[in-house]
């Protein structure tokens, strides 16, 4: 595709004034976002779920995993290559990790899954459930790998003061079936 340099310059300020957004949220952060995380959780036990190794100001999705990981396999996100998909590899808590490619840690040793419902990362988000990422498209393309054979469930897992009113879009964005917060469930599509 054409690479548009009037969208990918909006894209990088939208990036940047959400990660402060973001950062000021992560500073005054009390820990409730993990309780709603795992309310939600609690209705897919045993369900193959991915979650994240937090980095920079992310909010933190360990304690809703570890829960998780006592019910089915849970799995984090693997960087294979550049323009390739996520893949993901078995994580139990406690187990021994290493640092993967932009800081965020994977397992030591990798046993890979598929995974059905998917904490997904993010620096913004949209009540209609669009998502804006650090600009590496990965969760685009797994999403997109991940649907093209069966339903995959994005739950994007963020900071209330994280919710934009608009992001800039192209059309390999893929949308979010729900959001959670520490304030609230939000269901896009349903307002
Ligand atoms: N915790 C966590 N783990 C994750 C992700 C994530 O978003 N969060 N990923 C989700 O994909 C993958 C890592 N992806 C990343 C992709 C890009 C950058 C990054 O630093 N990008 C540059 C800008 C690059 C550009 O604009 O071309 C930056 O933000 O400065 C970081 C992580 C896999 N693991
Ligand atoms: N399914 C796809 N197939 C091919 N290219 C894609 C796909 N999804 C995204 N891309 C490309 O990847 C690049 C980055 O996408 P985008 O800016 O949406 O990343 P992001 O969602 O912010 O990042 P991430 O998903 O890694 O957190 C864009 O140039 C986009 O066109």
């Amino acid at each position: 595709m054409t690479p548009n340099p009037d969208l990918a310059d909006l894209k990088r300020s939208a990036r940047s004034e959400a990660a402060r957004r973001r950062d000021a949220a992560h500073a005054a952060d009390t820990g409730a976002g993990a309780g709603m995380l795992s309310a939600v959780l609690a209705g897919y036990r045993g369900v193959p779920l991915s979650g994240y190794m937090p980095i920079r100001s992310e909010i933190d999705p360990l304690p809703a995993m570890a829960e998780a990981a006592a019910h089915g396999p849970v799995a984090i996100p693997v960087i294979g290559a550049k323009g390739q998909p996520l893949r993901f590899a078995r994580w139990e808590p406690d187990m021994t990790l290493v640092p993967g490619p932009y800081g965020a840690l994977v397992p030591e040793a990798l046993d890979f899954l598929t995974p059905e419902i998917l904490i997904v990362p993010l620096l913004a988000f949209t009540r209609g459930g669009h998502r804006l990422g650090y600009g590496g498209g990965f969760y685009d393309r797994t999403l997109a790998a991940l649907r093209s054979a069966r339903p995959a469930y994005a739950i994007g897992f963020a900071y209330a003061e994280q919710e934009a009113g608009q992001i800039p879009l192209e059309p390999t964005d893929a949308p979010l079936d729900l959001i959670v917060t520490p304030r609230e469930v939000i269901s896009p599509g349903i307002s």
